[in-house]
């Protein structure tokens, strides 16, 4: 079944990967990583397909991939700021926006591509809330995500996010996109060369080694008598919270320097396609039916308001103008049992035959019958072979 260009068969499309994260998480190198081992055959996958990549930020300098489509071939986001006086941020909102618009014939483009690749990668701005908390950001997600399997890898950066505070506010942050596009998710523990991630997922699987995480967190966590402070509190109550939004979630570790982890995130991936097509599509798909039977049930709202406004106006004009009252005689016989008019519609381009034309032009002359009940075929009138005349 086909309903607004969705399809609810997406066993042989492409997925998406919607790469997000903050300034410096690694994103770009992950975008990187992903492309190069998706280039690279291995015994199981002799004959790799290389994926197909967009670039949607246009403010990056290099990137380490080459894009299919790159936001910066459409938008000089450095002309943006200029004849926008905009600074930074705005440029590249801008330059976003701008891209936008254009967002159907790049769908259209990734669509012609769709039979030769498995997987869409897509690069999004630095600045994390330029796409999360955009219109643009919205509707490109959207626009995917209706098209193709999607699913979003939240990139982190792991050696920054050892600090139960970091981490909790790093998780409240995911929490919100989650929600906010309530496709499959994946947090990406970027950077394990680095700092393991081991500790985060202890935190998310142990809410008691996070909270003893919490207690010790440093000067702060208790007040001078010894209680916990208010902030210790707050993240506390919060922790909760966020122990519901893990069990929503998979959790991978990546070095997108050495390429550890990347076979777990593929495996992520198809785990997130299986969820996308159980729980996303479904929804999606009943959104879009409730938005065409409402579109459809205002359709008919407007038709019967027009048509009632119609017929007061006519009740008006009778009441007014009761001489040149055309229905007033034939009103009951004219009236199915409904009580609705019923009134033949003309096919102007058949030829005539007498009796066929109700002139609602013409006053009827009081006391005037015959053929027609309206403006023809009066006693002393005859028809000429094409009209109601008075014999001359
Ligand atoms: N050690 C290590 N460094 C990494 C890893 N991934 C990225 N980096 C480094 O982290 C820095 C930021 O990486 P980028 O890929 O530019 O990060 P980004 O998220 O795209 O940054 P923006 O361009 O600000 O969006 C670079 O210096 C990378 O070399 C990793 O897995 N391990």
């Amino acid at each position: 079944m086909e309903v607004l260009g969705t399809s609810t068969s997406t066993a042989k499309k492409p997925i998406v990967i919607i790469t997000i994260g903050m300034a410096g998480a690694g994103k770009s190198t992950f975008v990187q990583r992903i492309n190069s081992y998706l280039h690279t055959p291995t015994p199981s996958n002799p004959n790799p397909r290389p994926p197909y990549i967009l670039n949607l930020d246009p403010a990056v300098t290099q990137v380490p991939f080459d894009a299919n489509i790159d936001i910066r071939d459409t938008v000089d986001y450095k002309e943006v700021m200029k004849q926008y006086n905009l600074g930074p941020n705005g440029g590249i909102l801008t330059a976003l926006n701008l891209f936008t618009t254009k967002f159907d014939q790049v769908l259209d483009l990734v669509e012609k591509r769709s039979q030769d690749v498995d997987y869409i990668i897509l690069d999004t701005p630095g600045q994390i809330e330029i796409f999360t908390w955009s219109a643009s950001g919205a509707i490109i997600t959207d626009a995917v995500a209706a098209s193709f399997p999607a699913v979003i890898a939240y990139v982190i950066d792991t050696p920054r996010t050892t600090a139960p505070a970091t981490f909790m506010s790093n998780m409240l942050y995911a929490c919100s996109i989650l929600y906010k596009t309530k496709l499959p998710f994946i947090l990406v523990f970027n950077k394990t060369d680095v700092t393991p991630h081991d500790f985060a997922l202890q935190w998310m699987t142990d809410f008691e080694a996070f909270q003893e995480a919490l207690a010790h967190g440093g000067p702060g966590s208790v007040d001078s008598d010894g209680e916990p402070t208010y902030m210790s509190s707050l993240m506390t109550s919060m922790s909760l919270v966020l122990d519901e939004f893990y069990k929503s979630l998979r959790a991978v570790g990546v070095s997108s320097m050495t390429g550890d982890g990347v076979p777990e995130f593929f495996a992520a991936v198809e785990e997130a396609r299986g969820e996308y097509e159980r729980e996303y599509l479904p929804s999606l798909l009943k959104a879009q039916q409730e938005r065409a039977s409402q579109l459809q049930k205002a359709q008919e709202a407007a038709k019967q308001d027009s048509l009632q406004r119609m017929m007061k106006d006519l009740e008006v004009d009778r009441t007014g103008n009761p001489v040149d009252d055309k229905w007033e005689d034939d009103e009951q016989d004219e009236q199915d049992d409904d009580g609705e008019l019923d009134v033949n519609i003309i096919d102007r381009s058949e030829d005539r035959w007498p009796g066929q034309y109700v002139d609602i032009t013409r006053a009827r002359r009081p006391g005037a019958g015959g053929a027609g009940g309206g403006g023809g075929g009066g006693e002393d009138e005859e028809w000429d072979g094409s009209r109601w005349a008075r014999p001359t």
